[in-house]
């Protein structure tokens, strides 16, 4: 007989550092081996862990306990193969006992053995040992939740093996401290190539040795016991993992079945809407808080292996809204959830464990066709990306249910897909931002903002406030009907939608109330920044900008897809690995996007030579690459027929912050942007264009000063608001997020973004324009997401501004561009390279005050970088 194979050699090899012989091995890994088809990543998941509880339940099984009894001597006394065996006892205290007694039975002497084993491992190492924190499950492959686990975001799914390692070997009594996780990433990958410690060394596989191991799922989860059967008839969805690698938990009751399983079934003939649906509706309707009962009923049968079954013929007579039936003899209990107009969902699962998900789409049935599942399940993923933006902590399956209930739906309606132009579309999204981890991006929202009144009764539909002039745009979406209630206008139901239609009002505009809110002048932020941003003016008597909301992040108008799920964050757009301060390290996966350097100094300035770079994108962009593209979707937005070609994009420089999936704290250097503002701001009225910024600090070059923050647009619907924009007064400040748009193919315009200040915005509202020299340059920073659709627009200082310098940026307009649906305004910058040569030397320009520059004739050239747009109709008398 030869050797054995390599992998199982190293299995070996790491039991006998766990203490076991090769002797008690080789049969369990055999034995493994065949039940898991030679699937060697299971058997070596999460550090062997089924193999050594394989190896264990045979030594209790034969009642030995102790893995030296037979007297192998597997491994040196010094090596202390006992005290492995009692570290992996009481650590797996709770969970590998209790799944062994689950899996021997109650009564079984084999488990008491098992108890009194841990329990004589408990007290031991830890009386000899210093007072050192219990450590986690991980050596052996499992998860410890817990904040010292590790990384905040899986909560403690990656450890540094390092730490853990030496907090767990005992074995030569000089590594009984605990190694704190917080080390710098420099120690951290030093450490790393030290050889890892004994048995766990190379569990992740990774040919480098790498410091750190994921782990894919929790210790309960990975304890497989062995292949379940599938009995013969069961019905087994093709690629539903669950079906193909059934997985028991030991310590839950053993089913033979597989489970679970959806079943979508085509509606019943005697379901329908119809007549009925009146009726259906008053007796079986469910209040969304009954029906999340009955879910979680359903949940907890399913879980405790009790029955139940649903299925829509319910309405038969058959079974109850949530009843017990004797279905096929079996007790079975049933949760519908009935949606008043298009659905039904009915989750059941029988004593044998089978669980049924049916789903009853109430359609017009002649047209209906079943349509592809794939296709279903993908519409129904888009759908819930684009809604729930980051999934809201009180999601929950059965919303995915009914969405796939109204996708199949409406797939499978063709009348019904028709109708579909003619509906308006509910638009969650400010509702699912309130409620979920994206609430901070409504941070900024008064108390008494249109928001709540928008989303407080969606029955209503969108309530649209009227904005007095000074605001501006109201912004009525065209599909819909107004008529004045009262003060309010309020859409009337449309009438041609039918009781199945998808609910139903689109979001309005968001509008600002009738009321101005207040300003408050000692800071116009109302605490929403870090420092206060006061408000003076000691030119005018105009006491107050126009109205407008202080949000200190951006907010999602409507359309846009700005989708910040976690999962969409790779390793090499991340740095999980790292502890502490990036900046003190080696470059991490974050500093790939600036050519692996970090952009930031430790003094949270941007580099020179980066710095340098994006100044000049912005002064002289005919010498940098431009990005044109196929169809560009600011020319598409414009609705000409055919678009006007591409003006090009420049090709823009990113910087990439670390952020939540990121190992390092909140202190890294290189989390700038994402800490806020820091210097002191202060708006004021200007002499020649009405409000304006300034520091009251000393800034050195490359600081960051504030982010242009707004609401996120998509083009069509920045270009709908410019085109409805009517009254004497109005502000847009739109800014194009084009940074990346030619890269790609032809961009959707829900991914075709900008950010529009006028309604929603920070104290970047009140930066004006400078041409050419302008003491501040924007930035595209990725914090969130990798995803370039979206990021954030950055101000940094171009120079040393001095205090009470105003601040300024170079907007990129081309005055002489007299197409732009935006009229430029008359440029006052006082730059001796202004590029509006038009301008009058003498003209009176009303509000603002504007002041006439000389002109130099300094060659214009017009930077469509992010094809910002700036204007302020009605408060100038020539344009
Ligand atoms: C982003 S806002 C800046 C804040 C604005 N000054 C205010 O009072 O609200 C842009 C508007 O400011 C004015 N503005 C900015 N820069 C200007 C400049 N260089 N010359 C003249 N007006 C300017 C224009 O009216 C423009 O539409």
């Amino acid at each position: 007989m030869g050797p054995p194979p390599p992998r199982a050699q190293k299995a070996m090899n790491v039991m006998k550092d766990f203490g076991f012989s090769p002797r008690d091995v080789k049969p369990v890994l055999k034995e493994l081996m065949r039940v898991y088809e030679n699937n060697w990543e299971l058997i070596e998941e999460n550090g062997y862990q089924v193999l050594i509880d394989r190896i264990l339940e045979v030594q209790d099984s034969k009642g030995l306990g102790d893995g030296n009894q037979d007297g192998t001597v597997c491994n040196e006394p010094d090596n202390e193969p006992e005290p492995a065996r009692k570290r992996l006892r009481k650590q797996d205290e709770t969970q590998i006992s209790s799944s062994m007694l689950a899996l021997d039975g109650p009564g079984d002497s084999s488990a008491e053995k098992h108890k009194s084993v841990a329990g004589d491992s408990l007290e031991t190492p830890i009386t000899k040992r210093k007072q050192v924190p219990v450590p986690p499950l991980m050596d052996v492959g499992g998860k410890e939740p817990g904040p010292a686990s590790g990384h905040p975001f899986t909560g403690g799914e990656m450890l540094p093996q390092s730490s853990h390692l030496e907090d767990r070997d005992t074995g030569s009594g000089e590594r009984d401290e605990p190694v704190s996780p917080l080390v710098t990433r420099r120690q951290t990958r030093a450490s790393a190539r030290a050889p890892p410690i004994s048995s766990v060394q190379d569990m992740s596989g990774s040919p480098s040795g790498t410091t750190y191991r994921r782990l894919k799922r929790p210790l309960n989860e990975s304890r497989i016991e062995k292949q379940p059967k599938i009995k013969p008839g069961t019905e087994v969805i093709p690629g539903n993992g669950l079906a193909a690698v059934p997985r028991r938990i030991k310590d839950e009751p053993v089913i033979d079945e597989v489970l679970p399983i959806a079943i979508i079934r085509p509606p019943q003939p005697d379901i329908n809407v119809g007549e009925d649906e009146g009726h259906q509706s008053q007796t079986t309707q469910t209040t969304s808080s009954e029906s999340s009962k009955a879910t979680q009923n359903a949940d907890n049968g399913n879980g405790n292996g009790k029955a139940s079954l649903a299925n829509p013929s319910c309405k038969k007579g058959k079974t109850s809204e949530k009843g017990k039936t004797s279905e096929k003899g079996k007790t079975s209990e049933l949760v519908s959830v009935h949606e008043p107009s298009s659905s039904n969902i009915t989750i059941a699962s029988s004593d044998t464990g089978e669980v049924n998900i049916s789903i009853t789409c109430n359609s017009d049935l002649q047209n209906f066709h079943m349509p592809n599942l794939d296709a279903v399940f993908k519409m129904v993923e888009e759908r819930c990306l684009r809604s729930y933006k980051i999934l809201p902590p009180d999601f929950s399956i059965m919303k995915v249910m009914k969405e796939t209930c109204q996708c199949i739906w409406e797939m499978g309606s063709e009348s019904n897909a028709n109708k579909q132009e003619n509906i308006v579309k509910l638009t969650p999204e400010l509702e699912s931002l309130k409620k979920s981890g994206a609430r901070n991006m409504l941070d900024g929202m008064p108390e008494h903002s249109s928001f709540d009144s928008l989303n407080s009764d969606k029955t209503e539909g969108s309530k649209l406030v009227q904005r007095n002039d000074h605001c501006g745009n109201l912004g009525v979406n065209d599909s819909l009907k107004y008529e004045r209630r009262g003060k309010r206008k309020e859409p009337l139901a449309p009438k041609d939608l039918s009781s199945n239609s998808l609910v139903v009002f689109q979001q309005p505009q968001v509008a600002l109330g009738d009321v101005r809110p207040p300003h408050d002048v000692s800071d116009i932020s109302r605490g929403e920044e870090r420092v206060r941003i006061s408000l003076v003016n000691d030119v005018s008597s105009e006491k107050y900008p126009s109205c407008f909301y202080y949000i200190p992040r951006n907010i999602v108008y409507q359309s846009a897809y700005v989708n910040f799920s976690l999962a969409r964050i790779g390793d090499e757009d991340c740095c999980s690995d790292c502890y502490g301060d990036c900046l003190a390290a080696i470059p991490c996966a974050c500093a790939r996007e600036t050519g692996g350097e970090f952009a930031y100094t430790s003094d949270s300035l941007v580099k020179d030579a980066f710095l340098d770079e994006c100044i000049s994108m912005n002064r002289e962009p005919q010498k940098h690459q431009q990005y044109y593209c196929k169809v560009c979707p600011l020319e598409r937005s414009k609705k000409d027929i055919p678009p006007a070609p591409c003006k090009g994009h420049l090709v823009r420089k990113f910087i990439k912050e670390c952020w939540s999936k990121c190992g390092c704290n909140k202190q890294c250097g290189n989390r700038v942007v994402q800490r806020g503002i820091t210097c002191n701001l202060q708006v004021f009225f200007t002499q020649e264009k009405g409000w304006g910024v300034r520091t009251l600090d000393e800034l050195p070059k490359g600081s960051f000063v504030c982010e242009y923050v707004g609401e996120v647009l998509t083009n069509t619907e920045l270009y709908n608001r410019t085109v409805q924009s009517t009254g004497n007064a109005k502000h847009t400040y739109p800014v194009l997020l084009d940074a990346d748009w030619g890269s790609e193919g032809v961009l959707k315009d829900e991914d075709a973004l900008c950010l529009d200040a006028t309604f929603y915005g920070n104290v970047a509202r009140f930066v004006n324009h400078r041409c050419f020299d302008s003491n501040l340059v924007e930035i595209p920073v990725e914090v969130e997401t990798p995803d370039r659709h979206y990021y954030h627009l950055a101000f940094f200082t171009t120079r040393k501004v001095e205090p009470f310098e105003e601040l300024t940026w170079d907007y990129g307009i081309d005055f002489d561009d007299h197409d732009h649906p935006i009229k430029a305004f008359k440029c006052r910058c006082g730059s001796k390279f202004c590029r509006d040569m038009k301008r009058s030397r003498q003209s009176e320009v009303k509000g603002c005050g504007h002041e006439v520059s000389e002109q130099l004739g300094f060659p214009k050239h017009f930077s469509s970088s992010f094809g910002t747009f700036v204007d302020c109709i009605g408060m100038y008398a020539v344009l």
